[in-house]
């Protein structure tokens, strides 16, 4: 695609950049062979490089030249240009799901900050924000579990805890993986972060949302109301964000993804009262 910063001098459609004799850009069809001062000698110059590219097997393929791997100088174009020229079907999709996440996020992060064009907003959702974090939710936890006073409470809360003990370990272990960048229009002011809180993939406030909602809706008796209010909850924790700016939309998606699937894991590795109580008689 022709830089739109390029000196054009040349054609328009199907057409790319090059170093002109007189050092400005011209663009060249890429149907016709470039002029012989444009043929630089291989490596001696991005133009070459770009001659290379705009000479890719690929589209000589599609213009119909009988050989598909030849440079405009004819030469044998090397292996790893050859490669490098023909991104899978594959790639190509993901580089443009990650182009659509990234310009998405950056247009939903209408309160990244106080003059953001939704700014008004932000201490709402710097509330939600707080509402999915760890920290409430374990202190929280860990109080009603302390105030229980029957063996299917306790239960239920050191079930909770060991769930989000295992939430914050498993977020962890995917984020120092992937380390994403967070989303350049993000300002860093979150209260109680650790290291790895710096990195955007997957958002740990989605998955703990996710997990903690199926997790109440399961193990609480609750009218119709409060369950839509819980799931009203989790899926505004998500946006919150990507409003903010926090994360970018598949950070959020693949978090809620994951907090729905590390539920299954809490029921699976679920500690009834007697493991419970046979834990504690060995501990005691
Ligand atoms: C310090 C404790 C106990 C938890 C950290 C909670 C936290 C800051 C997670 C990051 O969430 P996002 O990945 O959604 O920004």
């Amino acid at each position: 695609m022709p830089s739109p910063k390029a000196k054009t001098s040349g054609g328009r459609s199907g057409s790319s950049p090059g170093i002109g004799g007189n050092g400005r850009y011209e663009f060249m069809s890429l149907n016709r062979r470039p002029p012989q001062h444009l043929l630089q000698r291989q490596g001696s110059d991005p133009t070459s490089a770009r001659l290379r590219a705009s000479e890719s097997p690929t589209r000589r393929r599609g213009s119909g030249s009988s050989n598909a791997s030849t440079s405009s100088t004819g030469g044998q174009l090397p292996e790893e240009d050859c490669m490098r020229l023909n991104p899978s079907i594959v790639g190509i999709a993901l580089s443009s799901l990650l182009a659509t996440d990234l310009w998405l996020s950056k247009r939903l992060g209408v309160c990244a900050c106080e003059d953001s064009s939704w700014g008004s907003i932000r201490p709402l959702m710097k509330l939600i924000e707080i509402s999915g974090h760890g920290i409430p939710w374990l202190v929280g936890a860990a109080y009603c579990l302390y105030k229980s006073d029957s063996a299917a409470g306790q239960e239920v809360m050191l079930n909770l805890l060991m769930a989000l003990v295992l939430d914050l370990i498993l977020v962890g272990i995917v984020k120092a993986v992937v380390r994403r960048r967070r989303p350049s229009h993000n300002r860093m002011d979150m209260f109680a972060t650790f290291s790895v809180d710096r990195y955007s993939f997957p958002s740990g406030h989605a998955t703990r949302a996710a997990m903690c909602g199926r997790f109440l809706l399961a193990h609480l008796v609750l009218a119709a109301p409060l369950r839509v209010l819980v799931i009203l909850w989790a899926t505004l924790v998500g946006f919150s964000r990507v409003l903010l700016g926090r994360h970018n939309v598949t950070d959020v998606a693949f978090g809620f993804g994951m907090g729905y699937c590390q539920y299954n894991l809490v029921e699976a590795l679920w500690m009834s009262s007697a493991t419970l109580n046979g834990l504690m008689g060995q501990f005691a």
